[in-house]
């Protein structure tokens, strides 16, 4: 079925243009609810109660450290392992919803090496009864070129785009992506960031699994912040930088920054991260004169960055990987 078609038939599909987007998928059917959800690997608590509802045609960026239950959690929503708890995808329990309404792209996925991408694609097309074509899915994953090479024989980057492929012959209403940009080049990141963007402007809901804050905060409309199989922020980026991400800052790099030094010269508090020096709430106003005091009190220092705050701090300060920062304080709080 046509995605586009699928979206003006949806009966909840808002046209009013004055209706903002975020306004419009709240009147929108839940494509996935999820309700206390748990799961145990014998001690090992992976998944803690997590409950969420994801609207159609959202994009949900699912983020969180190594183990903290991401991958569980699809394969909890997709059924594809047990789990304790109420899961509905388009209104069904997982292991209920039609097969070609669903598209998964597992964070493991090992096809036949011995398979060209085309064949790769035409045996996945192969499984559902009403297939898209196997040259527009090859394009779509930037493969056309190559479509015809065995798949031991692409880089590893091809190789996770024809398994993106995989994922999107029977053109879904839910798209579950794990990683899917794992080992693929900045072009290819960006080709394939542009058709997770067509796919949801078509409609189609997409949960994706990422690392990379960038590209959750390119991408996706709300974030999911998995710690210790809890789900412990949910907003868009933009209300999650608001509410946690904390002030703009200036990153000041050299071989060796004397922090103290930064703090005596400016009269404030600063952190040492990854051996750089961060002085924190400083506007953009500001940056001159916060460089000109520190060049003037003759610290060593090789660059200075401002930067705004980003998912990246959110995601530092929320999973308490920024908590083993050492503050140098001198003169108290800026
Ligand atoms: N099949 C399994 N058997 C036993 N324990 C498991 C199994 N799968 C996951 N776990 C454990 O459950 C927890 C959550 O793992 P999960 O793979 O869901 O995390 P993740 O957030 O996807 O991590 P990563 O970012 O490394 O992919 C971890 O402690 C992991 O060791």
């Amino acid at each position: 079925m046509d995605r586009f078609a699928r979206t003006k038939q949806n009966p909840y599909f808002a046209t009013d243009a004055s209706v903002g987007m975020a306004e419009a998928r709240s009147e929108i059917a839940p494509a996935l609810v999820a309700q206390n959800v748990r799961k145990r690997y014998g001690d090992t608590v992976a998944l803690d109660g997590v409950s969420l509802s994801i609207p159609e045609g959202e994009v949900f960026g699912l983020v969180g450290p190594n183990g903290a239950g991401k991958t569980t959690l699809v394969r909890s929503l997709t059924g594809t392992t047990r789990c304790d708890g109420e899961i509905r995808v388009l209104g069904a329990a997982p292991s209920k919803v039609e097969a070609d309404r669903v598209g998964l792209l597992p964070q493991s996925f090992h096809p036949a090496d011995r398979l060209s991408a085309r064949e790769l694609i035409e045996y996945y097309a192969g499984l559902y009864d009403d297939p898209r074509s196997v040259d527009g899915v090859l394009d779509d994953v930037g493969l056309a070129a190559d479509a015809d090479t065995w798949y031991e024989n692409l880089s590893g980057g091809q190789q996770r785009r024809a398994c993106v492929g995989t994922a999107l012959v029977n053109d879904p209403e839910v798209l579950f992506l794990d990683e899917p940009t794992t080992g693929i080049d900045p072009a290819g990141r960006r080709s394939l960031w542009s058709l997770v963007e067509d796919l949801a402007a078509g409609g189609t809901t997409v949960i994706l699994t990422s690392h990379s804050m960038d590209e959750v905060e390119r991408l996706a409309d709300r974030v999911g912040l998995l710690r210790d199989g809890e789900l412990v922020a949910v907003g868009s980026p933009e209300t999650l930088i608001e509410t946690h991400a904390g002030d703009s800052h200036l990153r000041i790099e050299g071989r060796a920054v004397d922090a103290e030094a930064v703090a005596a010269a400016l009269d404030a508090t600063v952190e040492e991260r990854d051996g750089d020096v961060v002085v924190r709430n400083v506007a953009l106003a500001d940056v001159g004169r916060v460089v000109a005091e520190v060049e003037a009190a003759g610290v060593d220092v090789e660059s200075f960055t401002w930067s705004e705050p980003n998912l990246e701090d959110v995601y530092l300060r929320l999973t308490g990987d920024a908590l083993d920062e050492t503050v140098a304080e001198l003169g108290g709080e800026r």
